[in-house]
């Protein structure tokens, strides 16, 4: 039996009916079709604008990013600009400092009017000396040295001219010296000297010669030529014995010399050296 939806059999009425049916079931196809389409359509719409969202999201973030990357990178130039200005502060402020230690150093261990060295530093190297013979079991003298009458120049001359003639002393000890004898000033007009490895007969035609060198200057001062003396006291020692023993073997030296006229050497005999 056939129905009004199949096609014509053979034989059967084309139907009207039929054909209309055919196109509204091809129409109906069609509409299906079109709307997977539409739904895929709306379906990339979406996908695209999500992606475009997520575009636009990461290049919001990427412009942040870049604005943040320029300000710590002018931060950080600004920073080492700061850096380096201080690196160059700091450099000078270094550098002032080793001038101002250095010159420190230096007060502290050269006497200013006598250009010799100061007690303090004498005495240290002193010591420094006496150890090193100490060790090498050989002998050094002391010469303890005492300008005579100066009081009565101050007194005559003034105290400026009594400085010249100290300058002029410190000059002419320190060019009588053998590299690696230590002297300085004592404290006022007295000075010490030490001389390693030296013993007693050759220090004392050193004495006598310095005695000698200071008898015959002269210190010019204001068209007049000032002459001073020396006295001298030495005392040769072995190294065991304590610097102070010898020093203060000298000095009663110097004391003896002082007291048998001035401007002459003594030698302290009694001691070790
Ligand atoms: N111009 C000057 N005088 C000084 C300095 N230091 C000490 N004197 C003086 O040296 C003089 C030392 O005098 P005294 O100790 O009486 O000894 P002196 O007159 O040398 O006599 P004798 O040592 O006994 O020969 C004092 O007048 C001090 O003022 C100094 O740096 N410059």
């Amino acid at each position: 039996m056939s129905s009004e939806l199949d096609p014509p059999q053979a034989g059967e009425a084309y139907s009207l009916y039929f054909q209309e049916e055919a196109v509204i079931r091809q129409a109906e196809t069609m509409i299906g079709k079109l709307d997977e389409v539409s739904d895929g359509v709306r379906t990339l719409a979406d996908a695209y604008r999500l992606g475009y969202r997520e575009t636009a999201r990461l290049v919001r973030i990427s412009d942040r990013m870049q604005l943040d990357l320029h300000e710590a990178n002018r931060t950080l130039t600004a920073q080492a600009e700061d850096l380096k200005r201080l690196n160059g502060t700091l450099r000078k402020e270094i550098e002032r400092r080793e001038q101002l230690e250095q010159e420190l150093r230096r007060i502290a261990s050269v006497d200013e009017l006598t250009g010799t060295h100061t007690r303090r530093h004498l005495l240290e190297l002193a010591e420094h000396e006496q150890r090193r013979s100490a060790r090498h079991g050989k002998g050094l003298v002391v010469l303890m040295m005492d300008l005579d009458h100066f009081k009565r120049i101050n007194d005559r001359f003034g105290h400026a001219a009594g400085d010249q003639l100290l300058r002029d002393f410190g000059a002419l000890l320190r060019s009588s010296l053998r590299k690696g004898d230590i002297a300085g000033r004592f404290g006022g007009e007295e000075f010490l000297a030490v001389l390693p490895e030296t013993d007693l007969d050759t220090a004392e035609a050193i004495a006598n010669r310095l005695c000698d060198r200071v008898r015959e200057g002269r210190t010019q001062w204001t068209g007049q030529f000032l002459s001073v003396t020396v006295s001298i006291g030495l005392a040769g020692t072995d190294g065991d014995e304590p610097l102070d023993r010898a020093i203060s073997r000298a000095d009663q030296a110097l004391y003896e010399a002082k007291s048998a006229g001035r401007d002459r050497v003594l030698v302290a005999r009694s001691g070790p050296g």
